[in-house]
């Protein structure tokens, strides 16, 4: 959660503050932002103020999510916009531990408390779900957050004694927490971490509820989504697929307190998604009520790459040739089989192009989503084809785990980037002015990559088999697209196209300050 509050609060700034409860358990993300208002995500966790030293008018934002630092990021950056353009507020983030955590949450809080003192963290209670719930992943990243309403309503309750709550930011996934303040009569905002593309399918979904029978994943024909290229029903989030199942019903009920929101913060900007925005403005997308305003007031990318280069990925990029490069990586928590590895190895030798690749242990079943914070270390002498990694020495590098994404897809080196379309990920690259390859995994990432692909055109895609394996020479013939064809080259130029946009959404008169602005104004 993030909580914005006035200039007394910017004496706390920067500190951690500690946990109000020990239950034990699972822990997850949660951020607030305080200045002269609290801005407030509400998920599981409450905001615990301190409420002696909050004065003047705050908005509280929180966000709680088990793979953390995406949303986290573009948490802590919709924070720093603020200040920007009001630095008299003081934020505060609600967050918890995660059991899925990758081990990178706890240095970046550290790194951002230490040097941007208006921003204040506030580590919410512990809660853990039943023993033996049979909770999918959905139903417990929306699930776990409502155990944290009471925690929510004491702590929004406890900042409006001292301070003017003007505002409470929520991520998508800490949506119990609405009702929490909305009952207060806090004004509460929705941060959409996601594109516009994405937003227009997700409002659109309470309409298309109640337009349509039986489960979505049987329905023959494309999907009209207002501002979007059409989708296939298999395309959305899996969640989405059953119309029986809590996580379905999460979905609409989400949908439907978003479109009764005070408004819609999306980490987008307006010249990259011009159809969508312009669908939802005009209200195609909730058309039976008005819509709320929606703020595009992105790109919101890390402002720099503080993670650390263990693995040398930079110092070995700067002795590669100017946009020679081709990056793969995927996200927090993307993972393959070790059959997928393979042919991923072969692809990339075949395609006889330099690459640096970031692999991660495959999972320990057939989930290919399930989160690597539990993995070991990859053994790539075992996972990879033997000899791979001596024959492509001179122009390959893979590395383990993790690497400094943002200082890669900014390094004159890299010339192409395949992504699992992550949005993220994906603003990152378009920020960096890398054309992508899109190989979705899970989420709403099918759709991006449709968005990616068809409609921003800043993406070549990889045909899938229908068990989703992706071969050797689909991925050698789209890496050779990619560098060297014409359709690459339309490519390369788009998303430089896409890169000077984004630049100007945030010079003056430019589209996501101005959006930043009119929310400023009306919290
Ligand atoms: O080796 C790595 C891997 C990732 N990252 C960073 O981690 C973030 C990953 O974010 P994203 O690309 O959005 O992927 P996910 O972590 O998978 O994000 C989740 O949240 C996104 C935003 O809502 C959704 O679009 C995705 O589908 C969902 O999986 C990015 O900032 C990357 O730079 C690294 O720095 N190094």
């Amino acid at each position: 959660m993030v909580g914005v509050m006035e200039d007394a609060v910017a004496c706390n700034g920067g500190r951690i503050l500690p946990n109000s409860r020990e239950d034990g358990g699972l822990w997850w993300p949660v951020m607030e932002v305080g200045l002269q208002w609290k801005v407030g995500v509400a998920m599981v966790a409450a905001l615990a103020c301190d409420s002696g030293s909050w004065n003047g008018e705050c908005v509280a934002v929180g966000d709680l999510r088990w793979d953390g630092i995406g949303h986290l990021v573009s948490m802590v950056e919709l924070g720093k916009l603020i200040l920007n353009h009001q630095p008299s507020i003081s934020i505060i983030i609600f967050f918890t531990s995660s059991p899925y955590d990758t081990g990178k949450t706890a240095p970046y809080i550290s790194r951002v408390a230490a040097t941007t003192p208006s921003i204040t963290f506030h580590n919410l209670p512990t809660v853990t779900l039943p023993p033996n719930s049979s909770y999918g992943a959905v139903d417990q990243l929306f699930g776990l957050p409502r155990l944290n309403n009471p925690d929510v309503h004491q702590a929004l309750q406890t900042i409006s004694q001292t301070s003017g709550l003007k505002a409470f930011i929520i991520d998508f996934f800490c949506d119990a927490a609405f009702e929490v303040s909305t009952s207060l009569g806090v004004p509460t905002y929705y941060f959409f971490t996601s594109g516009a593309s994405a937003l227009s399918m997700f409002l659109y979904l309470t309409t298309l509820d109640k337009t349509t029978t039986g489960s979505i994943k049987d329905l023959k024909d494309y999907i009209e989504f207002p501002g979007t290229p059409p989708i296939f029903p298999t395309d959305l989030a899996e969640p989405l697929f059953d119309r029986h199942s809590t996580a379905y019903k999460r979905f609409i009920d989400t949908a439907a307190h978003m479109a009764k929101s005070s408004g819609i913060i999306a980490n987008t900007f307006e010249s990259l998604e011009p159809r969508a925005v312009k669908a939802i403005s005009e209200g195609l997308c909730v058309p039976d009520a008005p819509t709320p305003p929606v703020y595009c007031v992105g790109p919101l990318i890390a402002s720099s790459d503080q993670a650390s280069d263990e693995q040398g990925c930079l110092s070995w990029l700067s002795s590669q040739p100017s946009k020679s490069v081709v990056f793969l990586c995927f996200g927090s928590m993307g993972l393959f089989k070790a059959e997928q590895l393979t042919e991923m190895a072969v692809g990339l030798e075949n395609s006889g192009h330099r690459f640096l690749w970031v692999v991660r242990s495959p999972p320990p079943t057939d989930d290919q989503a399930k989160h690597p914070s539990a993995l070991p270390e990859p053994n790539l002498d075992t996972l990879l084809p033997k000899g791979f990694l001596d024959r492509t020495r001179n122009r390959g590098l893979v590395v383990k785990s993790w690497a400094p994404q943002l200082a890669v897809l900014n390094h004159d080196s890299v010339g192409g980037f395949v992504t699992h379309c992550g949005w993220n990920s994906t603003l990152e690259a378009v920020c960096a002015g890398v054309p992508m390859i899109a190989w979705p995994l899970y989420g709403e990432q099918r759709m991006n990559r449709i968005f990616l692909v068809e409609e921003i055109k800043v993406a070549l895609p990889l045909d899938e088999s229908e068990d989703r394996f992706v071969s050797a020479a689909e991925l050698e013939k789209r890496v050779r697209e990619l560098m060297d064809s014409s359709s690459g080259k339309a490519v390369r130029d788009r998303v430089r196209e896409m890169r000077d946009g984004a630049r100007a959404a945030f010079q003056p008169n430019g589209s996501s300050g101005i959006a930043l602005a009119e929310f400023l104004k009306q919290t």
